[in-house]
């Protein structure tokens, strides 16, 4: 493998007496998309969040483009997630006042990009997924699956070198979701992005060139994705 811009190394994460993920450690090269599947509650949306530097290991490391983020203050694993890091999560990521496009301006307005140049990439960000018409509507405003494709657009806007993915295409009919899961591929073939996706659906995974299975708290194999080719 090339040199991995994601590494998870021995991660362990228990909740009070709920043990979440043990000895869990997973690398993931520029380029790269992997599919986290497994049951309910066997430790996946623990393992992105630790990965994300969300959450903080009872025990392993998590490197980031060379660099350890477990061990830093919350404050600077928020610039690191605000500067190396997209994230699709279930909840709370976009702010509700704001309109659509402003959503996806962030990360490029606060990494110092000027208003001008981020509100033409974040349009284009939005044309990409289908959703430029509902630029100017606040987020609370529209449908789930707009909001949803916005995050998608805001999590890819600043062409970071790792995207992670809590289901992202949860709300999505079969066609937008295809629409997002081909932003990915393009991200991935085309700017080295690494993504990292969580999903139940065999559909979606069959985007991702290796599959992580986690059960009971553990990756109990890792392999290069065998499913049927879509
Ligand atoms: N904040 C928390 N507080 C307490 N327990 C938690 C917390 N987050 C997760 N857990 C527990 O840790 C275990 C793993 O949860 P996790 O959300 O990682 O699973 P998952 O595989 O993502 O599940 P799902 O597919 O249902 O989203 C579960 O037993 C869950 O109840």
């Amino acid at each position: 493998m090339t040199t991995p811009v994601l590494t998870g190394t021995h991660l362990a994460k228990a909740f009070g007496a709920t043990t979440a993920l043990v000895d869990a450690s997973v690398a993931v090269a520029p380029g790269e998309i992997v599919a986290i599947m497994g049951p309910s509650g066997s430790g996946k949306s623990t393992l992105l969040h630790l990965l994300a530097g969300l959450l903080r290991p009872d025990a392993g490391t998590v490197e980031i483009a060379g660099v350890r983020i477990d061990t830093m203050s919350e404050r600077q694993r928020s610039d690191v997630r605000l500067r190396q890091l997209g994230f699709v999560f279930q909840h709370g990521e976009l702010v509700p006042e704001l309109t659509v496009v402003e959503n996806v301006e962030l990360p490029l307005r606060l990494t110092g990009v000027s208003a001008r140049p981020a509100r033409v990439r974040a349009l284009e960000a939005l044309d990409r997924l289908g959703v430029a018409g509902e630029a100017d509507r606040r987020l609370s405003e529209v449908s789930g699956g707009q909001a949803q494709r916005a995050a998608v657009a805001r999590a890819l806007v600043h062409a970071p070198p790792v995207v992670l993915a809590d289901e992202p295409t949860g709300a999505l009919d079969t066609l937008t979701g295809e629409l997002v899961l081909e932003a990915f591929v393009d991200a991935a073939r085309d700017q080295g992005t690494a993504v990292v996706l969580v999903t139940h659906d065999l559909r979606v995974a069959s985007y991702a060139s290796r599959d992580v299975l986690v059960r009971d708290g553990r990756i109990v194999d890792q392999a290069a994705h065998v499913g049927e080719p879509r």
